[in-house]
């Protein structure tokens, strides 16, 4: 199995100087993220407002690390178009707000990005196994959306033993990645039930060096990880 992959969530992150917040984890070597996540919140699919594409694509010329786009808004099948157009690595949808999930994954990859699918919590996985067959990645989501700062839900690891099962079997061929409250003491659960990748917000840009975080969770995800 391939490293960890790591994508330090910037909603915890100063927004007023975005761009040195994303540098801090963009320098070559350990330190470096893999993917730098991004939050988008419309007050409408999540109670809360953050960014939109005017923003992402401003990240996008400042750094050359994968920009990791989470969409927690209504209407993806209009919108999330946009972003993959503009450079994004993976633009992820929610299967609750997507109409057509499936035409949306294509497009997507027609636009040159990955596809993403997001489960909330108490959203099954079951009845989305063959739609995520058009799917690059799965987002578990640990928490509610909508904020960072919340306490991880270790009930969603289920639903990434499933995935990761599918995944070893060939059934599925997908990065399985699991966003909200991934920390020091809730990773090593996360990889050991099979993640791939580790969106972590305060637990990066809360530290005081958000670098050493990065290369920090990254090792010990690593040392837990399954096969
Ligand atoms: O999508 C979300 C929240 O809705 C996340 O990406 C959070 O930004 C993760 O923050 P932490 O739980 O790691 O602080
Ligand atoms: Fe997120």
């Amino acid at each position: 199995m391939a490293s960890p992959l790591i994508a330090p969530s910037i909603l915890s992150a100063d927004f007023a100087k975005l761009g040195e917040e994303i540098a801090a984890v963009a320098r070559p070597g350990e330190t470096r993220a893999d993917w730098v996540h991004v939050d988008v919140m419309d007050a409408h699919f999540v109670p809360n407002l953050t960014l939109g594409l005017p923003v992402v694509q401003s990240i996008l010329k400042s750094t050359d690390v994968p920009i990791d786009c989470h969409l927690m808004i209504d209407d993806p099948d209009r919108w999330a178009i946009g972003y993959a157009e503009a450079g994004a690595y993976n633009v992820t949808v929610h299967v609750e707000a997507a109409a057509d999930p499936v035409k949306l994954a294509k497009n997507l990859r027609a636009a040159g990005a990955k596809a993403g699918l997001s489960v909330k919590p108490g959203t099954p996985l079951e009845p989305h196994l063959e739609t995520l067959k058009h799917y690059d990645t799965l987002l578990v989501m640990s928490v509610e959306p909508g904020f960072g700062g919340q306490s991880f839900i270790a009930d969603v690891l289920e639903k990434v033993r499933t995935a990761r099962r599918l995944v070893d079997t060939g059934h599925l061929k997908l990065v399985v990645e699991i966003d909200g409250g991934i920390n020091a003491d809730t990773i090593e659960q996360a990889a050991e039930a099979g993640v791939d990748c580790f969106v972590a917000g305060s637990a990066v840009y809360g530290a005081e060096d958000p670098g050493r975080a990065v290369a920090a969770l990254r090792e010990q995800a690593a040392r837990l990880r399954v096969s």
